[in-house]
């Protein structure tokens, strides 16, 4: 299966559960693969054909930045919902990184596969 990736996709919000993690806004950093049929773009050089992944990135930026989670669980979940629900996406990896949310790691975080229902 063909994939569009984005990688390193740095967004500001408000998330975590502890009480001051809900006064400051934290950067959080977004990884996808998406599932979609590149054969179709190649073949038209229309990006009109493309899962187009500069619409998504905007689109996660809108949503990220206004939402308000305690867990990266939730966030990365509904990303997820977007992203199937809106574009043309049957299949995505979501990679949800936290950097330096745990003292001694480079980051913590989730990683979801979902695909469509039905
Ligand atoms: N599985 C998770 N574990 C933790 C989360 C989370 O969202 N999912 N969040 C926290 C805190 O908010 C933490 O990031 C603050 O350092 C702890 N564990």
């Amino acid at each position: 299966m063909d994939h569009v990736f984005i990688e390193g996709l740095e967004i500001e919000a408000l998330i975590g559960i502890y009480d001051w993690e809900r006064r400051i806004r934290q950067t959080l950093v977004f990884d996808l693969e998406m599932g979609f049929d590149n054969r179709v773009p190649a073949a038209s050089d229309d990006i009109a054909d493309t899962l187009n992944y500069k619409a998504v990135s905007k689109r996660l930026v809108e949503y990220v930045s206004q939402s308000d989670f305690g867990l990266v669980e939730t966030l990365a979940e509904r990303c997820a919902d977007i992203v199937i629900g809106e574009f043309k996406v049957d299949w995505l990896r979501l990679k949800l990184s936290k950097p330096g949310a745990v003292r001694g790691a480079r980051a913590v975080g989730v990683v979801i596969e979902r695909g469509r229902a039905g």
